[in-house]
């Protein structure tokens, strides 16, 4: 995969010299490797004896699950979004309830909960099908993420790709690193949304809120 396939979307980090980005390594490649020899190296950090039976194959089995749980670092939007034209359509399409499944790039614990994605087709009526909005979720959402970041982005590729009239994103989530760790607050739930185009309208926002919170 090239580099330049990859748009800059993940803070200053990428593409400094040494790291993945233009100008560094392969953007997005997966080292399984020294994943492995990282896993065995935090084990023994934490008291473990990595050599000990039950822990013999985990190093490996740790890399397998990362580069799984970071697949969307090798993918891009575009590759899930297909598209396609129905000029019958020109109201609001929203998909609720998408399962968001993603890990807080501050403490690289899960942070879950479900994404409430809605656009308006643009007049030639460009579309998707629907289960590409849930697959561009998970491109997003299987990086190391902050939420506000997971939110924005798959808000601004709608744009770009299906260069609808508006888009709403509304992510509802809990962070492990909010309940396992630290403050210990579990049941606390962020919520953020970005808003673009015709539906920073308020009525029209308020329509798409209504529908988000219509159980
Ligand atoms: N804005 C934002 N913050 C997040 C997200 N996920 C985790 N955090 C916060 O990132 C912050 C990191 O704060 P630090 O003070 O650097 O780290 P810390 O000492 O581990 O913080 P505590 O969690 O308060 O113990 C914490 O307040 C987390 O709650 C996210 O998706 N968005
Ligand atoms: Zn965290």
């Amino acid at each position: 995969m090239t580099d330049a396939a990859f748009r800059p979307d993940h803070g200053p980090e990428h593409g400094r010299p040494g790291y993945p980005g233009p100008g560094g390594p392969g953007y997005g490649d997966f080292d399984e490797k020294r994943a492995e020899s990282a896993v065995r190296e935090l084990l023994i950090a934490v008291g473990e004896d990595p050599d000990r039976d039950g822990l013999l194959d985990t190093p490996a089995r740790v890399a397998r699950a990362y580069k799984e749980i970071f697949a969307g670092l090798r993918q891009r939007p575009e590759d899930v979004l297909t598209t396609t034209f129905d000029l019958g359509h020109d109201e609001m399409v929203l998909v609720k309830d998408i399962e968001v499944l993603s890990t807080c790039e501050h403490h690289l614990v899960p942070f879950v909960g479900s994404a409430h994605v809605g656009y308006i087709p643009s007049h030639d009526g460009k579309i998707t099908g629907l289960s590409k909005l849930a697959r561009l979720v998970d491109v997003y959402a299987r990086r190391p993420q902050v939420q506000e970041r997971l939110t924005t982005q798959i808000a601004d590729s709608l744009m770009e790709i299906l260069e609808p009239r508006g888009v709403i994103v509304v992510i509802e989530c809990e962070h492990m690193c909010m309940t396992m760790r630290g403050v210990r607050k579990p049941g606390a739930k962020t919520l953020t949304s970005a808003v673009r185009g015709q539906l920073r309208d308020p009525a029209t926002r308020a329509e798409a809120m209504s529908l988000i919170k219509a159980r």
